[in-house]
């Protein structure tokens, strides 16, 4: 059967089609810049052992209005008599979303009806960046898949299972019981899956992992025998980590000091905090590979923000390493993790105490897939790990789908 993974983001979409119960990606692709006369296309093909190896890649720059223009372009794609994996969209079993928040009422994977899409609409307000846009794109997929099944899988999900004292915020009680004010915490289908990834190669089902997913929304986690004991993002995907243009971890009196004394409205400080901050606000670039190049440019500030981002990083791992009673392994993932040696290395200095040694050649190597970055005599690996959330999101959907055998 075909899966087909549909990540939706406020201006882009990812997707992966699946070839299931083998596991076998067929194409993937990214759609960026929705909204712009100049959006792009860029489809890869990985049709043969040859093109697994190194896919063919076509890219086409052209206007696209909303997400509907963008996955139809997609579907152009997928069934392209030349080119196209498929001949027609009902060959498309199974849609699988990435869903960023559940709430409280999503701790697994679910069919998609129209209960489901009234609870995923009811949460805008609590991820205003994330779900308008997975909402959309579970919109275009019923009216351009209208055969398949249509599958949430939540951000959120993984984490639902923090003990209350990790979960709640020493707020009145009530604002938890009557509004769901606690930590709901997010990136969970990519920790769940680095996680996995790291236990089995650690051969250690109980391992205690600390993950560190790096993309331009950042998050850690403290993972335990396959259970989420604490995350860094928390209410929203906003606290935390410094992120491309998130601020993460601000003292709230900053915003009660921006709106009392400097008049900012709900909605500017919203803006600050979700697009004008974080490395952005720093140095004027939310792009790590732009930042990288300010640095070697010599510019201060792009310096000031790498230590600040690692600094947070290291901050996270003692209270992390402190939850889980010790650490077996820390494991760096996503776009920033998965490639800047820097930030691994800004985030791993000084950390002998916790028994944490870098290998400064092996962290600078370029090599894809699980990699161990540590010295031989580290007491914790250090491993890179590329996460793959189209993957997960296609392993749940059979899961729940009972299509694996
Ligand atoms: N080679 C690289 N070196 C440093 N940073 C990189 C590299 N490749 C990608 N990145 C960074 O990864 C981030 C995007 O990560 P990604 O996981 O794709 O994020 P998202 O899924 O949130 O869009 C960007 O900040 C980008 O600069
Ligand atoms: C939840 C979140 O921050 O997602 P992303 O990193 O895709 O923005
Ligand atoms: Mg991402």
């Amino acid at each position: 059967m075909n899966i087909f993974v549909v990540n939706s983001g406020s201006s882009s979409i990812k997707y992966q089609l699946f070839r299931w119960p083998a596991r076998q990606p067929i194409c993937s692709g990214l759609v960026e810049r929705i909204g712009h006369p100049n959006a792009t296309i860029t489809h890869r093909l990985f049709r043969t052992e040859a093109e697994q190896a190194a896919p063919t890649e076509q890219k086409r720059t052209l206007e696209l209005l909303d997400h509907e223009a963008g996955l139809r372009e997609v579907v152009y794609l997928l069934t392209d008599p030349a080119e196209g994996v498929i001949q027609d969209p009902a060959e498309i079993d199974v849609v699988g979303h990435r869903v960023v928040h559940g709430g409280e009422s999503f701790a697994a994977t679910t069919i998609i009806d129209e209960e489901v899409k009234a609870e995923i609409r009811r949460l805008f307000a609590l991820a205003p960046l994330h779900n308008p846009a997975n909402f959309v794109g579970i919109e275009v997929a019923e009216r351009l898949f209208p055969q398949a099944r249509q599958v949430a899988v939540f951000d959120t999900a993984f984490h639902q299972t923090l003990p209350e004292y990790a979960f709640r915020y020493a707020l009145p009680d009530a604002l938890y019981q009557e509004q769901g004010i606690r930590v709901y915490g997010f990136h969970g289908t990519s920790h769940k899956y680095v996680a996995e990834q790291a236990a089995a190669y650690l051969g250690h089902s109980d391992a205690r992992l600390i993950t560190i997913h790096l993309g331009n929304g950042c998050s850690m986690a403290a993972v335990r025998g396959g259970q989420s004991l604490d995350t860094s993002m928390g209410f929203g995907p906003l606290t935390g980590l410094v992120m491309g243009t998130r601020s993460g971890d601000l003292d709230t009196s900053v915003a009660l000091h921006l709106m009392g004394q400097l008049g900012y409205t709900v909605e500017q400080l919203s803006t600050l905090l979700n697009k004008e901050s974080g490395m952005l606000g720093l140095t004027g670039l939310s792009d790590m590979r732009d930042i990288t190049r300010a640095l070697e440019q010599g510019d201060p500030r792009a310096a000031l923000a790498y230590e600040l981002y690692a600094y947070r990083i290291r901050k996270y791992i003692g209270a992390y390493a402190a939850v889980l009673n010790g650490l077996d392994a820390v494991v760096f993932t996503a776009g920033v993790g998965e490639n800047d040696a820097l930030v691994r290395r800004l985030a791993c200095q000084n950390m002998e105490f916790f028994g944490l040694q870098l290998d400064a050649a092996k962290n600078q190597q370029r090599v894809p897939g699980l990699r161990e970055i540590n010295e031989k005599n580290s007491q914790v690996k250090i491993l890179v790990i590329p996460t793959n959330e189209e993957l997960e999101i296609a392993t749940q959907c059979a899961e729940l789908l009972q299509v694996n055998s």
